[in-house]
């Protein structure tokens, strides 16, 4: 909510009007990500470390100011923890047609409000006999 008359980029923002952060707009902004419609995690890496000088999602992504996510670091360490166990124990390919062959998989994602990829075929197994063996053991 605006406290004050305000002015941004030429427009007037009278005082009391809510102003909602286009979050969206924020995190694919082509003039700052190149390609940001396409899935490149590498964006965000220099030289094996995160580059500083890319825009982080986290100005954005978990809202602004004095409401913004208080649970973003109990998601950010879980989606870390769950990535990374996922990742280390299975190979995760996109789909094969009937010979075997892979199949180009397109980065579709609904509209709205909340925005997620619509189903697709994949395939997920165990990278080793090892990892089996560790996946299987904490099932028991
Ligand atoms: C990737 C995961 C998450 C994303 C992207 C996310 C994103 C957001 C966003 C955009 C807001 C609105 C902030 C604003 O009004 O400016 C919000 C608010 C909130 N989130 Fe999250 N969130 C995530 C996970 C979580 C988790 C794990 C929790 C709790 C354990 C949580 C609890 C809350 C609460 C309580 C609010 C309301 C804060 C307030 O209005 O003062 N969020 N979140």
């Amino acid at each position: 909510m605006a406290t004050e008359d305000d002015e941004y980029d030429g427009y007037f923002i009278p005082k009391g009007t809510a102003v909602i952060g286009a979050a969206w707009s924020i995190l694919h902004d082509p003039e700052v990500f190149e390609a940001p419609e396409e899935f490149r995690p590498e964006r965000y890496l220099k030289d094996g470390q995160i580059d500083p000088g890319v825009r982080d999602p986290v100005v954005a992504a978990f809202g602004f100011g004095r409401r913004m996510c208080p649970g973003r670091y109990l998601s950010d360490n879980s989606l870390y923890s769950i990535v990374s166990s996922v990742l280390a124990v299975y190979n995760i390919n996109g789909p094969v047609d009937e010979l075997g062959k892979p199949k180009q998989l397109e980065a579709n994602y609904t509209s709205g409000l909340l925005s997620y990829p619509p189903p697709f075929n994949c395939t997920i197994e165990p990278r080793s006999k090892a990892a089996e063996f560790l996946i299987r053991g904490l099932s028991d």
